[in-house]
């Protein structure tokens, strides 16, 4: 069993709902990222994606398509995300890190080599969202070979590929809670239950739900069918002003955001708990 299929399995001999923050690497830079997963673990986060910034997020709504360019401006490049990972684990962060990332960032650094890399620096899983299932048996066959789970996603449009994708998934897997691009939403979909349910007839794996969530509320809605909750764009809007705060070296503000950051996070945690 993977260390993330054990936390889910924890949690829910706990009576929990996993929480999975997603937040970009590099943004406002790279010594906050450390010091921002460090915290969101301290916060309670379960397991915590971390995106490595790219130049065509297609997947990606404005917020994290900002948070992108914020990080690439820094110059953060795809070995500063794996040299995260492993000052993460030297520094004692013990939560699963699933590596965010876009097809091409892996294809250039060798499809191999990349859960090699992802494996050597302590990262437990890998999220390629613009790699179709039909396209990636070479990324199954190397995150099995290097015991890295990689985890598909599902969205409500893959109905008839469910049974395909869930088949080889390990860890668990990511039901995208409605079309379209990440962002917060309003309201939840009101077929999503059902949706979720589908998936859990086609897999024993846990499942988690991620796209819009911006709101405790919607949070515990989720919890009602779901092992896991994942939000992104909510906390990373949150890390704007933050950045923005560093940028202009203003140490009050810079207070304030990390603050108002780590009370949103614990507020989304709260109703997931036991
Ligand atoms: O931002 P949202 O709406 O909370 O959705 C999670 C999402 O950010 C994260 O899982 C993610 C970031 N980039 C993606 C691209 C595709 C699918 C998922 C993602």
């Amino acid at each position: 069993m993977s260390r993330i299929e054990s936390v889910f399995e924890r949690l829910k001999a706990k009576g929990e709902t996993a929480f999975i923050p997603f937040i970009t690497v590099g943004d406002p830079n790279l010594e906050w990222t450390e010091r921002i997963v460090s915290d969101l673990e301290k916060a309670g986060a379960d397991i915590i994606e971390l995106g490595i910034p790219y130049s065509d997020p297609l997947a990606d709504g404005p917020v994290i398509q900002e948070a992108a360019l914020r990080s690439l401006n820094q110059g953060t490049k795809i070995t500063d995300a794996f040299e995260l990972v492993r000052n993460l684990r030297q520094s004692g962060v013990q939560v699963p890190l699933i590596l965010f990332t876009y097809v091409n960032p892996v294809i250039q650094w060798g499809v191999d080599n990349f859960f090699a890399s992802a494996k050597e620096v302590g990262a437990d899983g890998v999220i390629i969202p613009d790699l179709p299932y039909e396209e990636s048996e070479e990324a199954r066959l190397a995150a099995a070979k290097y015991e890295v789970d990689l985890i598909p996603l599902i969205a409500p449009t893959s109905r008839q590929r469910i049974e395909r994708i869930a088949k080889d998934a390990t860890g668990f897997v990511y039901c995208v809670s409605s079309l379209g691009v990440t962002g917060m939403r309003n309201q939840l979909s009101a077929e999503l239950p059902e949706f979720v349910g589908s998936v859990r007839a086609a897999t024993s794996l846990p499942i988690a739900v991620g796209f819009g969530v911006s709101t405790p509320e919607q949070a515990e809605q989720i919890r009602g069918f779901a092992d896991g909750v994942i939000v992104g764009s909510a906390i990373v809007r949150r890390v704007q002003p933050l950045a923005d705060s560093v940028a202009a070296g203003d140490q009050t503000q810079i207070n304030q955001a990390y603050e108002d950051l780590l009370q949103f996070v614990s507020a989304l945690k709260e109703p997931l708990r036991g």
